[in-house]
């Protein structure tokens, strides 16, 4: 089975306002409330393509409550660690451009920490564990490498969203997927990336310190897959941006998914592509129908190493 990892979940409000003033009242137009972290999109995508699995984190008070209560009626799986503080509330501002203030999350505890690498060790070598998001500030820097331990001796394949060095720490543990924007992978190396062709070095370099494929996603610029073999440079659907945020999630979700049920790296990425743009198009996430809406427009062209 599938499980998602989600550290730091959050509440997403999404208020849409013709423009932003600084410093002076703003009024919105329309707000949103959404549960959000990256862990919990994913496990979201998932139930709505028909993958059984399960969300794990920590969640506590009120916001938590919401959280659990919302994954509860879409018929989510959950087994989350119980927390004393607050999940935190993210605010997403949308208006001529997109704004996304992400709050650090409450505080944890080392007790809440082993409670939930229990949760871990009672995974098999038939799961896939899904590490996703920033992980509150509390919590040690090298939390993932302490989970992905886990799954190595276990024989666990994990994947990790996450950026900066959460991400860069556990590449030599040997990931299944990484799934960095360009501007994540740019910082990994202290450069500026824009072009698919661009990025294709700087993915094998990540594939030469352990991970085993990379997704780099360019929102509307395109999307590559690398891994020891070949690059896959993806084309992604021309449309109306509604609210990107859930996107890459979606990526994530939409190749676990078709991975699943068919072991095809190119199909699986061809359905990621359609995944996140599908979801760029929604304000929300993803329907099966958008991404199926969304596929012929994904053009894959392949370069073998
Ligand atoms: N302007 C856009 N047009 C089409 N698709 C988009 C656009 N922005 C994002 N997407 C889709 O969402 C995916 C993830 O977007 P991106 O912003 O790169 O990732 P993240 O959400 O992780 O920062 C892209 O690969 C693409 O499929
Ligand atoms: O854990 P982080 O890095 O603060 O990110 C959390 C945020 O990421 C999201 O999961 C969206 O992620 P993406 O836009 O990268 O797909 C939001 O729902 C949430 O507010």
């Amino acid at each position: 089975m599938i499980y998602t990892l989600t550290l730091n979940p959050s509440l997403d409000y999404i208020v849409e306002l013709e423009q932003v003033t600084l410093g002076g009242l703003n009024r919105t137009k329309k707000e949103t409330k959404l549960p959000g972290g990256k862990g919990i999109n994913v496990s979201q995508v998932l139930k709505r393509l028909d993958i059984t699995n399960k969300a794990l984190g920590f969640i506590g008070g009120f916001t938590g409550d919401y959280l659990e209560n919302y994954l509860k009626s879409l018929e989510i799986n959950t087994d989350f660690v119980r927390v004393d503080g607050d999940t935190r509330i993210n605010v997403k501002v949308k208006s001529d451009s997109e704004t996304e203030i992400n709050a650090s999350g409450p505080n944890l505890t080392k007790e809440n920490f082993e409670a939930l690498k229990q949760k871990i060790h009672e995974l098999t070598s038939e799961d896939i564990l899904v590490l996703a998001g920033s992980i509150p500030s509390t919590m040690p820097t090298n939390t993932y490498e302490q989970l992905a331990e886990i799954c190595n001796e276990k024989s666990i394949k994990f994947v990790v969203d996450a950026e900066g060095d959460l991400l860069k720490k556990v590449i030599p543990l040997q990931p299944f997927l990484i799934k960095p924007n360009h501007h994540e992978l740019g910082d990994l190396f202290g450069t500026t990336l824009s072009t698919c062709e661009e990025v294709i070095p700087y993915g094998r370099e990540l594939i030469k310190q352990g991970a085993q494929n990379v997704i780099v996603s360019l929102a509307g610029e395109g999307a590559v897959l690398i891994n020891k073999d070949k690059a896959i440079i993806a084309t992604v659907p021309k449309g109306e941006v509604k609210s990107s945020v859930g996107a890459g999630d979606s990526m994530v979700a939409g190749f676990l998914a078709t991975y699943e049920k068919t072991k095809a790296i190119e199909e699986a990425f061809r359905f990621s592509v359609a995944s996140g743009s599908a979801t760029a198009f929604s304000i929300g996430l993803c329907t099966p129908e958008k991404i199926e809406s969304l596929l012929p427009q994904v053009k894959l062209e392949t370069k073998l190493f």
